[in-house]
């Protein structure tokens, strides 16, 4: 399951107050149902009137009126179930943009917890199932319904002892088909989930291909695909079982029914208690009462199947998403201090507290760096600045105001962040560069970022320039080159901070003179953060911050931290800076 908490409701219900729902598509799709529904009543009474007229002449004006309402009963029919159809792709679509665009609010710590292919796989086939119930069952069940209650009372004023051993063949059928219906549905929320997590390791599997093949690992990850196909595999078995045994069910009962129909009212006709039209009507009607019901059995499993597909969806939407007010001018444009004020943090996989009361203040105009062991924290200082998490205590400040009361928007739009993993986007790298900016500059503006992230003669040199579309993760280009292609993107935004995470890791010594040459230029007017490795690529910055454990153990220039810090010394002289 994507959540864990089942909740008891009509999923469906909960989902369908998501969305504006098309009342006038799916009343007038009813109407026109129930038209068709009124055609296929009225249609054995005319056919009784048919039969017994046999007796003293064939009546052409019977035939003809059977024939109109075949046509009527199928034109409005159609229409019902065309309406009810285009009412269906009306809700699926805007359950999907609804579902597209929470998740994209949803916050980090989400993310953190789900796997990204999973809840894609869910949202894309989970609606497919609920567009499955609208489109197609809705109608079956609609005309189903009214022609059984507009059959039986028919029949009742034809014949009660006839309606009553209907009656007790439907109810047979309901309690067969009951319970087994209700375990296709919980099979079918369990087939949901298991293809989620099949799509999921697939995804991975292609993304992570060369890792899986410099590992020798392709083996192991078949086997893991075949075990997820395996489980998916048997669950589908389950379900084809219980789909194998309805059918014939259904079937046997409804022959059996008609089969005793005709001895009690072939019986009823010998006595002349009823005509030879009346039993042919009545057949009729047990036709159109019979047929529906062994129908509701599949159409009640597939609304089991849309009610568990609901079921997540629900609990996605269940998921609060982060406030994403529209972004006014309020965007902060000069720099100010950001200030830690005992700050605590920790993640919610439970393994303690990362950030340890930590007070630090990060000046601005200047260049702050964090340097320290690998899982310090520095990272998690730059989320945090990021407000992807909420503070377990303490407060961050900006010009004394805490970050907290700036709208997200607008706190995010103050922040360049070029992060250590390779972000890049399907897409042009000209459509990479501008991505997320309200105001898309010219190509010169463009130009002058590349040529500050050290990244305009490699462009230029590629054979579309600014328009080369970029592979997959950007394969079609190096580590170094996408990294100077998010520092322009970084450099493009008009935000008065920027944090740069080891965003200078794969770069050649000349690229990193170059991009050091440009946060020169860019700190006159802009607080630069920086997180590395490597000491070489801060020890120009104004305050470095030594983070160990989550805390700062020092802090200074290069050269106090030398003086001072032993262990920032030992990194300074394995690294021969
Ligand atoms: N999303 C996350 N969920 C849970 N724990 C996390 C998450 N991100 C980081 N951590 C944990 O928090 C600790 C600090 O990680 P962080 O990435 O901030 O360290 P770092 O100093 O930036 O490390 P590195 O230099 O290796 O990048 C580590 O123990 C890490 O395992």
């Amino acid at each position: 399951m994507l959540m864990t908490q089942a909740k008891r409701r009509n999923n469906v219900m909960t989902l369908f107050g998501q969305i504006k729902f098309p009342k006038l598509l799916f009343f007038g799709g009813i109407l026109l149902t129930i038209g068709g529904v009124a055609f296929s009543l009225i249609l054995p009474l005319e056919v009784r009137t048919f039969v017994d007229s046999f007796k003293t002449h064939f009546s052409m004006r019977g035939v003809l009126l059977i024939v109109a309402m075949l046509i009527g009963s199928t034109v409005f029919n159609m229409g019902g179930g065309y309406v009810l159809g285009i009412a269906g792709q009306r809700i699926v679509s805007q359950l999907r943009s609804n579902v597209s665009a929470h998740i994209i609010t949803l916050p980090v710590p989400f993310f953190d917890g789900h796997r990204s292919a999973e809840v894609a796989s869910h949202v894309s086939s989970d609606t497919e199932k609920i567009n499955d119930l609208i489109s197609s069952n809705v109608s079956t069940l609609v005309s189903g319904l009214l022609l059984t209650i507009g059959s039986m009372v028919i029949l009742f004023t034809i014949s009660p002892l006839l309606t009553i051993i209907i009656i007790g063949a439907l109810g047979l059928m309901g309690l067969v088909i009951a319970p087994i219906s209700k375990t296709q549905s919980g099979l079918y929320h369990q087939t949901q989930d298991q293809l989620g997590k099949y799509n999921a390791d697939l995804q991975q599997s292609i993304a992570e291909i060369r890792l899986i093949k410099t590992s020798d690992a392709e083996p192991a990850m078949i086997k893991i695909l075949k075990k997820r196909i395996h489980q998916l595999y048997r669950t589908n078995l389950r379900i084809t079982l219980l789909n194998a045994l309805i059918d014939p069910i259904e079937f046997t009962i409804l022959m059996g029914t008609i089969f005793f129909v005709f001895i009690v009212g072939g019986a009823m006709v010998s006595r002349g208690t009823i005509t030879i039209g009346t039993l042919t009507s009545f057949l009729i009607y047990v036709f159109q009462v019979l047929t529906p019901i062994a129908s509701v059995g599949a159409t009640l499993t597939e609304f089991r199947a849309a009610n568990g597909a609901a079921q997540t969806l629900t609990e996605l939407f269940d998921q609060p998403g982060e406030a994403t007010t529209t972004l006014s001018d309020d965007v902060p444009t000069t720099s100010s201090a950001i200030t830690f004020d005992h700050v605590n943090f920790s993640y919610q996989t439970g393994d303690g507290p990362t950030i340890n009361d930590l007070s630090l203040t990060i000046a601005p105009q200047k260049t702050t760096a964090f340097v320290g062991p690998s899982g310090g924290g520095k990272s998690t200082i730059l989320s945090l600045i990021e407000r992807f998490y909420h503070l377990d205590s303490g407060t961050i400040t900006y010009a004394g105001r805490n970050v907290q009361d700036i709208p997200l928007p607008q706190w995010r739009a103050s922040i360049s962040y070029v992060s250590q993993e390779t972000s890049m986007l399907f897409g042009t790298i000209r459509d990479n560069l501008v991505f997320g900016l309200t105001a898309k500059p010219d190509d010169d503006t463009i130009k002058r970022a590349l040529q500050s992230a050290a990244a305009l003669d490699f462009v230029n040199d590629l054979p579309a320039g600014l328009d080369t579309e970029l592979a997959e993760q950007a394969q079609n280009l190096s580590g170094g080159q996408i990294q100077r292609l998010m520092i322009a993107r970084a450099f493009l935004r008009p935000a008065p901070i920027i944090i740069l995470d080891e965003a200078t890791a794969s770069l050649d010594s000349a690229s990193e003179q170059s991009i050091e040459d440009a946060i020169e230029r860019l700190q006159q007017t802009k607080t630069i953060i920086i997180v590395a490795h490597r000491l070489a690529t801060v020890k120009n910055a104004n305050t470095i911050f030594f983070i160990e454990k989550g805390a700062v153990t020092g802090s200074g220039t290069h050269q106090s931290l030398i003086a001072t810090h032993p262990l920032y010394r030992q990194y300074v002289e394995e690294q021969l800076v």
